[in-house]
């Protein structure tokens, strides 16, 4: 099956308040959307609906293919080697070679040769990238990315780019929640502050 992401007409309610309201999206394989919009519009918690994390208020979500989420945190533990760290989740998705996915995500991000450092002495936009390449070693259609440039120099900026056109280009999508420019060629723009049901 090829990948597809649709929300239609959503509607998000967090700590009793409507965030957002009619907010639809329908990309295909190959697919981008920017999501934009001022802190606190829901940015993240549109990741995390389109995630499966948070139920809709109203509206619906539909997912054809495994989903993958860059959040804020890495989610990788700081007490193991980097390799060791991505290992763990990469056996999680029981997927063949766990160890030859981690070893090309790394390769991807520029991050083989701290392959052995651990986690907790990698900078923050290595941690950055550390968190990229765990999406990438899922090998999930669909990625999920809040603020995936955060912390990032010129040069990994361009890394991001450059998997993430790839990704595309072997048929993923991909969604980018981000407060930074990117380059996502042909990307839907999705401005939250349109749907934003909280008063300025
Ligand atoms: N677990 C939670 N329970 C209740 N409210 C929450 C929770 N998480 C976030 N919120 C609230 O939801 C609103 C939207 O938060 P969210 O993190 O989705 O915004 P954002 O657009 O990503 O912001 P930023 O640009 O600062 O990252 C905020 O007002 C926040 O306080």
């Amino acid at each position: 099956m090829s990948a597809s992401l649709a929300l239609e007409d959503v509607a998000c309610r967090r700590g009793g308040r409507l965030l957002f309201a009619g907010v639809s999206l329908s990309l295909a394989a190959g697919g981008a959307a920017l999501v934009t919009g001022a802190n606190g519009c829901g940015k993240s918690s549109l990741l995390r609906l389109a995630a499966g994390l948070l139920p809709p208020f109203a509206g619906s979500v539909a997912a054809g293919g495994r989903l993958a989420l860059l959040g804020e945190a890495s989610a990788l533990d700081p007490e193991r080697r980097l390799s060791e760290a991505l290992l763990l989740w990469a056996r999680l998705d029981a997927l063949p070679a766990p160890g030859e996915r981690v070893a090309q995500a790394l390769a991807m991000v520029a991050l083989d040769d701290l392959a052995d450092i651990p986690v907790r002495m990698l900078s923050t936009g290595q941690r950055r990238r550390a968190a990229l390449a765990r999406v990438i070693a899922t090998q999930a259609p669909i990625w999920l990315l809040d603020e995936p440039a955060t912390g990032l120099d010129t040069r990994s900026i361009a890394l991001l780019e450059t998997a993430m056109a790839l990704h595309r280009a072997g048929g993923g999508i991909v969604v980018v929640a981000t407060h930074q420019p990117l380059d996502l060629a042909g990307a839907a723009m999705l401005d939250l502050a349109a749907h934003c049901e909280m008063a300025a």
